[in-house]
């Protein structure tokens, strides 16, 4: 199982069975603090690939928050996944 599978699962998890002082719920239940950091990360990574320092580090920022961001609004990663297979040439 890649790493994306995990986060979504664990995003799926969190979301049934919320934890205490998790980042993660916190993210899922709050639809303006995840918007917030989808934009706030993807700024990072930008500056970090202009910097050239800690790229790696940024770029993980933004598919954690972004897979967060998707699955607050119930847009399922597996649907992107497809949409993105159905434009394969
Ligand atoms: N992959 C992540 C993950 N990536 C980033 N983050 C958090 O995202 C936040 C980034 O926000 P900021 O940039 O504002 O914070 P920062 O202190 O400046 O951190 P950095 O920029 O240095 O990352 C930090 O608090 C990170 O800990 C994550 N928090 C959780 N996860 C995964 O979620 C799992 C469950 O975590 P809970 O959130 O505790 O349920 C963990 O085991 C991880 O697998």
């Amino acid at each position: 199982m890649n790493i994306f599978d995990d986060l979504i699962k664990l995003a799926r998890e969190r979301k049934s069975e919320p934890v205490e002082g998790s980042y993660t719920n916190k993210l899922l239940s709050d639809k303006s603090l995840s918007k917030a950091k989808v934009l706030e990360e993807i700024d990072e990574l930008i500056e970090a690939v202009e910097k050239d320092t800690n790229k790696i580090h940024e770029a993980a920022d933004v598919f954690y928050h972004l897979i967060m961001y998707l699955e607050a609004n119930n847009i399922k990663v597996e649907d992107v996944m497809a949409e993105l297979d159905k434009r394969k040439k």
